[in-house]
């Protein structure tokens, strides 16, 4: 098994299908060992990324380099590394032990090594007991574990996988998310991640690229986008329930209030997460009147869907005692540390002057 991951960089990649462009100026990178996530909703080319670093399609434009090669140009065969597909296709007739050292087999790597390689990833991904059965007397999580240890037994140091959870019910997805994240740190292996599901990319990920209609929206640390969005799309994509977005002209804000940047107060949006609402909002800084629409009892926290006198939709994250009543109209406010701002003209992210 590797111990060794690869670095990978993308360079300005480019691809288009006929005279449509779907993937336009993608840079990103990361180092050997990384746990790299590719976020975004459905349609904005996260496969067909995974697809030209793994070369099942050729690019426009722009390079992929693996270890500080360019892989751009050449076969699937000649990049050295392992795929995970949503549809995970065991070999019905082989054992587990047969299926995880498929690979090995291939490569005539001696029989010794082989076993300990599969004995090790089996221990790893709890599948020890598991290893004389056939595919069909596995459930769907054992039979996914048994395609992720086959992809990490075979010593590639860098491994794409493409919403490998998806077919998972949310109890398997959280325990199989754990699992890969430390076989990653365990192996040192580089993984590329495919997801729409943002807790999956915060929870597994070193680094995150947000994708929006083939354009990235956001590249850096979980802790990064969820802390300092780069835009409005990143702001509301990462978060549940996401960041409230309000136009600076329904808002009560303090007069001494700057933007960064010769941004005017009345061209700008603010953002703010729906923990960082609160009422009574006497003592805060930026205020703004809604009624409220409708409460959801979370558990630890009430949801409060509230609309502004302006129309606009909000929700506030509430852990307070007495929860207003449906129909009410409140003012709700929230502190300058809590607030994002972000130019209304293009949506990108500018900062408050104290
Ligand atoms: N072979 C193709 N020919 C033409 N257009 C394509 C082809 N493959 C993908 N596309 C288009 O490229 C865009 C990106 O698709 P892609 O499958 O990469 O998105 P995605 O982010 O992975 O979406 P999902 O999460 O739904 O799988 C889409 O608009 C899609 O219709």
């Amino acid at each position: 098994m590797s111990n060794s991951g690869a670095s990978i960089e993308v360079k300005n990649l480019r691809k288009s299908w006929g005279a449509v462009e779907v993937l336009s100026d993608v840079n990103f990178g990361i180092e050997p060992g990384g746990f790299l996530t590719l976020l975004g909703p459905s349609g904005c080319g996260k496969s067909t990324l995974l697809r030209l670093i793994c070369g099942l399609d050729e690019v426009s434009g722009g390079q992929i380099l693996i270890n500080g090669a360019d892989v751009a140009g050449k076969p699937a065969a000649e990049r050295n590394l392992g795929m995970v597909f949503q549809n995970y296709a065991l070999f019905p007739h082989m054992t587990i032990e047969e299926n995880i050292s498929y690979g090995l087999r291939i490569r005539k790597v001696p029989k010794a090594e082989k076993k300990k390689s599969v004995d090790r990833v089996a221990e790893l991904m709890a599948l020890g007991n598991l290893l004389d059965r056939k595919p069909g007397q596995l459930s769907g999580g054992q039979q996914q574990r048994v395609a992720l240890a086959r992809v990490l037994v075979s010593g590639r140091p860098l491994v794409l996988m493409d919403e490998p959870l998806s077919n998972l019910d949310a109890k398997l997805r959280v325990e199989i998310r754990s699992e890969i994240r430390s076989l990653n740190k365990k192996l040192g292996i580089t993984i590329v991640y495919v997801t729409h599901d943002q807790s999956e990319a915060l929870s597994m990920s070193d680094r995150v690229v947000l994708m929006n209609a083939g354009v990235v929206a956001q590249v850096g640390t979980p802790k990064e986008l969820y802390e300092h969005p780069a835009n409005t799309f990143s702001a509301t994509f990462i978060g549940t329930p996401p960041t409230n977005i309000l136009d600076s002209l329904e808002v009560a804000f303090p007069a001494d209030l700057k933007i960064a940047g010769g941004l005017k107060l009345s061209e700008c949006l603010f953002g703010i997460r729906p923990e960082s609402l609160a009422f009574p909002a006497e003592d805060l800084d930026f205020k703004v009147r809604a009624r409220v629409q409708s409460i959801e009892y979370e558990g630890k926290v009430f949801l409060i869907h509230m609309r502004t006198d302006a129309g606009t939709a909000i929700v506030v994250s509430y852990s307070g005692g007495s929860v207003p009543d449906e129909g009410e109209e409140i003012t709700v406010g929230w502190n300058r540390d809590a607030t994002h701002v972000f130019s209304r003209s293009d949506g990108k992210a500018t900062t408050l002057v104290y």
